[in-house]
C-alpha cells in the first residue's frame, strides 16, 4: 500500500506515518491505499476513482469551494461592511422565518427523508455529536475558555426566549484539518468528514473496506447481514447498549444498528431510508443470484451494490430533484438527460469532491422539515404521530411494535411542510430534541455559514446569474418586496446578506419550487458528481459498465417501486410517491408499478457451465 497525505492529497514516507502515529493522527490525516486497478469497480473508501490522484475521492480528503472564502482577523466569521460585527445568528433567524406548520398538498415527507438520506451520504456526524456529546458546556463558563466553541447568543427580546430566560444556544465550531492536526494552525480553516465526497450509498455501505466485511457482509448470496424479528426484516442491532442511539426509551426501546458507519441511526428520515435501502440490497442480491447460480458471493454483492447506488442516483437525480427543480430546467442545465440512454461527461481533470457550498445550502430544506411524523395503517386511516425530532438517535422507537409500518405507509402519505419560507416550531425551537435543552436548527444553520467563510449572497447572485448586485433594490425580481424589506430592516448593506439568510427569501426559480441560488450551488455539485466520477451509472466506458439493456432497466427505478419490493405493508402506493396522491397520481396496486427486470442481468455463461457440469 502507498501512504498518502489525506489533505495534500501527495504520498508520504513510512517515517511521516509514524509521526502521525505517535500523534494519534493517522486515522484522520492519512490514507492507506492499496496500487490502484484500472479495472476495478467503485471501492468502498472511494480510493482510486481518479487513477492520477489515488487518495481524492477517499474518506478525510478536502471539500472544493465554489467562490473563495472570506474572513476576519485569526479567520473568525467575517465583519459587515461598515466594520462592525453582523446581526447575531438567532436574531437573523427570528427576524426573517416566520414560524408556523403548514403542510404542503404537494411534496410528501418522503421526498424530505430521500433529500437528508442523500446528503448524510456525504457528511459526518462528529461535528453535530461534537456539541451535544463531547462539549455540551459551550454557554457555560468553562466555553469560554475553549476555542471549539462558539455558541449562538439569544437576544433579550427573543420572540420564544425573551420569556423562558436563555440567552445562549450551545454550538460547536466545524471540525477542520487544522482541528484535528493534519496541517497546521494560522491557515485558512478547511473542513473535515468521514464521509467519502462522492455519493456511494455510504450510509449503507461505510467509507471503508473493514466495517463493511465485519458490520456488513454475510459472505453468503451476496447479501448484507440481517435479521428478522416479528416477520419484519431489519439490519444486524448492537447486542450490547453501548451504542449511538441514546435516546433509545428502555427497556422497550433496545434496536440499534450495526451497519458499517452509525450515520443509518440518526434523523427519523435516514433512518427509514436506511432500513428501505439496506433490504433493496439483499433483493436485488436475490434477484441476480436466481438468475445466475453460478455467481459468486463477491460478484453478487458487487453487483448487487452497484445496482443499489445507481437506483438511488437515478431516484436523487431523476424522480426527486425535477420536482423541486423543474424537469425542463436540469436537461437544460446538463444535469440529466432526456434521452435515457448512456452519456459520458468524465473528466479525469475534475476531482472527485464535494463542494462545501453543496451539504451547506442543502440544509435550506430545514425550512421543509415537518415537525410531526404521523403515521397511517395501510388503508391510510391515521393512526398516531411523534415529532421527528425526538426521533434523532432513537432507532428504538421503529423498532416498537408496528411502528415501521405505520411510518412506512406515512411517508407516502403525510405531506412536507410547505414551501413557503416559514419553517416549523420544532425545527426552530426544539431542534435536537432530548439531546439539547434547547436548540434551533436553522441558528446554527446561519451561523455555520459564516464559520465556514461563505462570501456574501451577492457574489454568489454573481457566480450563478452573472448580474452584479448592488443596492437592495437590485434585488428586485429575486426576492418579493415585502422580504427584501425585512433584510433591509437587519442588515445594514446589500453586501452583509448572509448566503443563506437570502436563499430562505427568495422566490421559488421558473418553472420550479427551490430558491434559484439553491438550485443553482446543487446543480453545480450534480455536475461535478457526474465528471469527477468515474464510476458514474451512466457512463459507457466505466469498469463493469451496464450494458444498454441494464441501464434502460436502471431507469425504471421509482422510489414507489422500491416500496413496492422493500416496504412493509405496501401493496398499494401513488406511482409518483415523492408527491402527494390525487387526480393526476392516484394509488394503484403495487403490480401496476413497473420496475426493473433482472433478466437484463442473466448471465450465459451459468447456463452454459451448468451445462456441462452435467457430464463432469
Ligand atoms: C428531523 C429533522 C432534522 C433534524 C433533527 C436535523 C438536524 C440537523 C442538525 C443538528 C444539523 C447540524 C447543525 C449544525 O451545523 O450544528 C443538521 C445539519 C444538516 N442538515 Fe439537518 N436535520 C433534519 C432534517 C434535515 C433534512 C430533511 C435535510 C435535507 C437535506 C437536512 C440536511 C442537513 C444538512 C445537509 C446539514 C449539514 C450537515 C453538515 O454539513 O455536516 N436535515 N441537521
Amino acid at each position: 500500500a502507498v501512504f498518502y497525505d489525506s489533505y495534500s492529497g501527495t504520498p508520504i514516507t513510512a517515517e511521516r506515518v509514524k509521526q502521525h502515529d505517535k500523534a494519534n493522527t493517522t486515522f484522520w490525516c492519512v490514507n492507506e491505499i492499496e496500487p490502484c486497478d484500472p479495472k476495478e469497480g467503485r471501492r468502498i473508501d472511494g480510493s482510486c476513482n481518479n487513477l492520477k490522484f489515488p487518495s481524492r475521492g477517499a474518506t478525510h480528503t478536502p471539500f472544493a469551494r465554489v467562490l473563495p472564502p472570506v474572513f476576519s482577523a485569526n479567520f473568525e466569521p467575517k465583519k459587515a461592511a461598515d466594520g462592525s460585527d453582523l446581526p447575531l445568528a438567532r436574531y437573523l433567524r427570528t427576524s426573517l422565518v416566520p414560524v408556523g406548520r403548514i403542510p404542503s398538498q404537494m411534496f410528501t415527507a418522503l421526498a424530505v427523508h430521500d433529500f437528508v438520506f442523500m446528503s448524510a451520504d456525504i457528511v459526518s456526524l462528529h461535528d453535530t455529536v461534537n456539541y451535544i456529546v463531547w462539549k455540551p458546556y459551550c454557554c457555560t463558563e468553562r466555553g469560554r475558555t475553549d476555542y471549539a466553541c462558539t455558541p449562538n447568543p439569544v437576544p433579550a427580546d427573543d420572540p420564544v426566549h425573551r420569556f423562558s430566560g436563555i440567552r445562549c444556544l450551545n454550538m460547536t465550531r466545524p471540525e477542520t484539518f487544522q482541528s484535528i492536526g493534519c496541517i497546521k494552525n494560522g491557515t485558512t480553516p478547511e473542513r473535515i468528514v468521514s464521509s467519502t465526497p462522492l455519493l456511494d450509498l455510504s450510509v449503507i455501505y461505510g467509507n471503508g473496506l473493514q466495517n463493511l466485511l465485519q458490520r456488513g457482509r454475510l459472505f453468503q448470496g451476496g447479501l448484507l447481514k440481517f435479521e428478522v424479528e416479528d416477520g419484519r426484516v431489519w439490519p444486524p442491532k448492537y447486542n450490547t447498549t453501548a451504542h449511538i442511539c441514546f435516546a433509545n426509551q428502555r427497556p422497550q426501546e433496545t434496536r440499534c444498528h450495526l451497519m458499517p458507519e452509525d450515520g443509518g441511526n440518526t434523523l427519523g428520515g435516514i433512518n427509514l431510508m436506511t432500513i428501505w435501502f439496506w433490504r433493496h440490497h439483499n433483493f436485488i442480491a436475490r434477484n441476480l443470484a436466481a438468475l445466475n447460480p453460478c455467481w459468486t458471493d463477491d460478484k453478487l454483492f458487487e453487483i448487487a451494490r452497484d445496482i443499489n447506488i445507481a437506483v438511488s442516483l437515478q431516484i436523487y437525480y431523476y424522480e426527486l430533484l425535477p420536482i423541486f427543480f423543474g424537469y425542463d430546467n436540469m436537461v437544460k442545465d446538463g444535469v440529466i438527460t432526456p434521452t435515457g440512454g448512456f452519456r459520458d461527461p468524465y473528466n479525469s481533470d475534475v476531482m472527485p469532491q464535494v463542494s462545501l457550498e453543496y451539504p451547506f445550502v442543502l440544509r435550506w430544506v430545514h425550512t421543509i422539515q415537518n415537525g410531526p411524523l404521523k403515521m397511517y395503517d395501510k388503508d391510510g386511516y391515521y393512526m398516531k404521530q411523534i415529532p421527528i425530532v425526538n426521533l434523532t438517535l432513537r432507532t428504538g422507537y421503529i423498532g416498537l411494535d408496528d411502528n415501521l409500518d405505520l411510518m412506512t405507509q406515512g411517508s407516502f402519505r403525510q405531506g412536507s411542510d410547505n414551501v413557503d419560507h416559514t419553517a416549523d416550531f420544532d425545527i426552530t425551537e426544539v431542534g435536537l430534541g432530548p439531546h439539547q435543552y434547547v436548540s434551533d436548527l436553522m441558528t446554527s444553520d446561519l451561523a455555520k455559514n459564516r464559520l465556514f467563510g461563505f462570501q456574501p449572497y451577492v457574489k454568489y447572485r454573481e457566480f450563478c446569474f452573472g448580474n452584479k448586485v448592488k443596492s437592495f433594490d437590485d434585488l428586485h425580481g429575486s426576492i418579493d418586496p415585502e422580504r427584501i424589506e425585512m433584510l433591509k430592516d437587519v442588515y445594514k448593506s446589500v453586501e452583509d446578506i448572509d448566503l443563506l439568510a437570502a436563499i430562505w427569501l427568495e422566490k421559488p426559480l421558473n418553472g420550479g419550487f427551490a430558491p434559484p441560488t439553491f438550485y443553482c450551488l446543487v446543480i453545480e455539485q450534480l455536475r461535478r458528481n457526474m465528471v469527477s466520477d468515474r464510476h458514474w451509472y451512466e457512463r459507457p466506458n466505466r469498469p463493469n459498465a451496464y450494458t444498454a439493456a441494464q441501464l434502460a432497466e436502471i431507469r425504471k427505478a421509482t422510489i414507489a417501486r422500491l416500496l413496492c419490493d422493500v416496504g412493509d405493508t405496501v401493496t398499494r402506493i401513488q406511482p409518483r410517491a415523492f408527491l402527494k396522491a390525487g387526480y393526476h397520481n392516484q394509488m394503484c396496486n403495487c403490480e401496476q408499478i413497473t420496475g426493473i427486470d433482472y433478466s437484463a442481468w442473466k448471465d450465459p455463461t451459468c447456463e452454459v457451465e451448468s451445462f456441462w457440469s452435467k457430464f463432469v
